[in-house]
């Protein structure tokens, strides 16, 4: 039970008299506008960017204004509980810090920064396969704080066994595979800036630690970093895969597997039926389909075919507390957070990616105040009207 947003906004304002010169930024804009200062193009612009004419991009934050919630009155909502429960896991809140690879390009301490912050936090962190540092260092830091681990599946069913293994053995407690980037889409900016992070070794950190990919090469990635690079990106992604291969992933892994990038209903069917549990309502922060759903419009849609057999999660689009009861109120169990984070690590390095969690937490508890509910697993469609001008 806690009143967490009323403490951080005390916290604030008795700096009053005080002010603090390395005061971070709080308007969510404004985190955006210092990263485009901190960052050269080529790095802001592959963060901030989307695929193609970035329309995705754009639904995923329209899709929010089409929604309201409706607050409720007179409910004692004094003290709350922000607790979510996921595969026996009982977690502090429902956010969680979105699987985001090559995170060097945005802070020389990269993703050690931004684990740490999250542990910090106690918001658990998804690493990603493209991380810069390998998924062991980033449990290191991590200690007993709670990690997932984001699969990309590589072409090569070795290296996919033991990212799962290697991921298993360092403590993570579920699997996302991420199925909407079997290749990179067309990505206007980073093709304008000749920008690509892998080609110079960026975010590969998982990969040449790895004795399976070591082993398929000719001499080491230190020997000859070139054809390593070559190798990855010959390997990367594995358009070829359809819905039997998720049997391969359950035959190499104890842990929960929620499928990320689900948008279409059939989808959902299809999850259900090849018994993962979990799914990740997401279109990938509006990075690969240019022109694909909204995934907070999709979000309802999965809810009801799932229903509630397995947990709904969500991200793109999450920018502050009313998104994320939103996305709560239609379905999600928890969400998570992509380019807010992200613009923290730019800002602020560690300390950046903790005020952004922080901030987002205080608003969320605050908002679920004041919407009248004092306990985030009783969120639900009650709390929300569509628009009526839609
Ligand atoms: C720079 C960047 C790198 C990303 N890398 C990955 C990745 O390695 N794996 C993955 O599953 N998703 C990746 N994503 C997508 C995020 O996990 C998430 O779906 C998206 O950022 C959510 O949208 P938001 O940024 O609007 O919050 C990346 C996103 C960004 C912005
Ligand atoms: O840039 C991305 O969106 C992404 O998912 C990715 C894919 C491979 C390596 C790093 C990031």
């Amino acid at each position: 039970m806690s009143n967490y947003g009323n403490q951080v906004q005390l916290k604030v304002y008795q700096t009053m008299h005080n002010p603090d010169p390395e005061r971070l930024p709080v308007v969510y804009e404004e985190w955006e506008e210092r990263a485009r200062h901190v960052l050269e193009d080529g790095p802001y612009y592959y963060v901030a960017g989307g695929a193609g004419g970035e329309k995705t991009m754009s639904s995923n934050l329209r899709a929010f204004d089409r929604w309201n919630i409706v607050p409720k009155m007179l409910r004692n909502v004094e003290d709350r509980d922000l607790t979510v429960d996921l595969f026996g896991t009982t977690y502090s809140s429902p956010l969680m810090v979105a699987p985001i690879g090559v995170q060097s390009i945005i802070h020389p301490d990269g993703d050690i920064a931004s684990a740490k912050a999250a542990a910090a936090m106690n918001v658990p962190f998804i690493t990603s396969s493209a991380s810069s540092a390998p998924l062991e260092e980033i449990a290191k830091v991590m200690g007993d704080a709670p990690r997932w681990f984001q699969l990309y599946w590589n072409k090569d069913p070795e290296v996919t066994a033991s990212f799962l293994r290697r991921a298993e053995a360092s403590g993570y407690s579920a699997v996302v595979v991420t199925l909407d980037t079997p290749m990179m889409a067309w990505r206007e900016y980073d093709l304008k800036n000749v920008y690509l992070p892998f080609l110079l070794g960026e975010g590969l950190g998982n990969y040449f630690t790895d004795p399976a990919f070591c082993s398929k090469l000719e001499s080491s990635p230190q020997e000859d970093p070139t054809s390593a690079i070559m190798h990855w990106t010959q390997t990367f992604g594995n358009p070829g895969l359809t819905w039997e291969d998720i049997s391969f992933l359950k035959e190499h892994t104890n842990l929960p597997i929620l499928l990320k990038g689900i948008l279409h209903p059939e989808d959902a069917k299809l999850a259900l039926h090849y018994g993962v549990d979990g799914i990740i309502v997401s279109n990938h922060g509006g990075r690969q389909v240019d022109g694909a759903i909204g995934a907070l419009e999709a979000l309802p849609h999965i809810c009801d075919i799932v229903q509630g057999e397995i947990p709904v999660l969500m991200d793109s689009g999450i920018r502050r507390g009313a998104d994320v009861v939103k996305a709560l109120a239609l379905g999600a169990k928890a969400v998570l957070v992509g380019r807010p984070c992200m613009y923290g690590l730019a800002v602020a390095g560690e300390r950046g990616v903790r005020e952004v969690l922080q901030n987002m937490l205080a608003d969320t508890d605050l908002t679920l105040a004041l919407s009248g509910e004092k306990a985030i697993r009783e969120v639900d469609r009650t709390n929300v009207m569509k628009a009526e001008d839609d």
